[in-house]
């Protein structure tokens, strides 16, 4: 008998902000037959509340700069306020989801970033993901939902940028599903021409990547995107795709596929 395929797939910000967007992902995500696992992040809800409450925000190529004060607001706002209300309109929806950071289950232990040569603060490396709890419930057709927080067993939480959670999870789980990651933005795919939504890229691999990121086509929030769909595929995950999430619910959808 064959592997299952489980599909992880990743939200971002632009999504969670838009409430009837989030709701409707929501729905089509619970009607998705099968074994699935998601993936939230909410950078853009953190960046709003710590302008409100005067803590400076900082971003370096797509990783935010994780002061005391940024993370209690991150875990606040990525464990708290989103994770619970993803995990709430699923089960609106039918669909028994059960909201995780990497510290439930033990699920993604990390190490704090060495600080140099830039100092991310309360930023966390992932060194291990255990799947066992995430597999008992898979099986029981439970869907694990994962907000961008991970620990370092030794009481410390971490953030860690939300694509990683998404292809390290995928990675690890690999060994028991055939596995495949989607990661979901507001744009179709990598843009050859950031202001032209048909220059989709239709395919990239670890042998075209560098020109695209020395040409500076793929910068910001795209690079750690990219540096992760590099990385998945190198390691077994059999699927990974970027682009709007229609390209998961309707095949006539155009996106950017990650290939070895
Ligand atoms: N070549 C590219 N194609 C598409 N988006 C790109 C590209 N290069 C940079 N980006 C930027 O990356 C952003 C996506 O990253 P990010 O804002 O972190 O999204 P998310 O919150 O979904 O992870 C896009 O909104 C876009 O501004
Ligand atoms: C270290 C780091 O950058 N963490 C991210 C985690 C959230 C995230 O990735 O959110 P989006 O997917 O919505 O961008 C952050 O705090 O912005």
């Amino acid at each position: 008998m064959g592997m299952k395929t489980l599909k992880v797939i990743k939200i971002g910000g632009d999504i969670i902000d838009d409430n009837e967007a989030l709701l409707g992902f929501l729905k089509d995500f619970s009607n998705l037959k099968g074994p699935k696992l998601l993936v939230h992040g909410g950078g853009k809800s953190a960046t709003d509340l710590a302008k409100k409450m005067g803590v400076e925000v900082k971003m370096i190529d797509g990783r935010r700069i994780t002061d005391v004060h940024t993370l209690d607001i991150i875990v606040m706002m990525y464990a708290g306020k989103i994770n619970k209300y993803i995990v709430a309109n699923l089960q609106a929806n039918q669909c028994n989801a059960i909201g995780f950071s990497g510290a439930d289950g033990n699920s993604i232990i990390s190490t704090k970033r060495p600080t140099t040569p830039v100092d991310f603060g309360f930023a966390g490396d992932v060194t291990q993901v255990n799947t066992e709890v995430l597999e008992l419930l898979i099986n029981q057709n439970i869907t694990p939902v994962f907000c961008a927080i991970t620990h370092d067993k030794n009481g410390q939480l971490l953030n860690t940028n939300a694509d990683t959670i998404a292809s390290e999870l995928a990675i690890a789980l690999a060994k028991t599903y055939q596995t495949e990651l989607y990661y979901c933005f507001e744009k179709s795919g990598v843009l050859r021409d950031i202001n032209d939504e048909f220059s989709v890229i239709e395919s990239i691999t670890p042998d075209n990547v560098q020109e695209l990121i020395q040409n500076k086509i793929i910068s910001d929030g795209m690079l750690p995107k990219i540096k992760n769909s590099i990385n998945a595929v190198n390691h077994k995950v059999n699927k990974v795709c970027i682009g709007k999430s229609e390209m998961i619910f309707n095949p006539f959808t155009y996106f950017t596929s990650i290939t070895k």
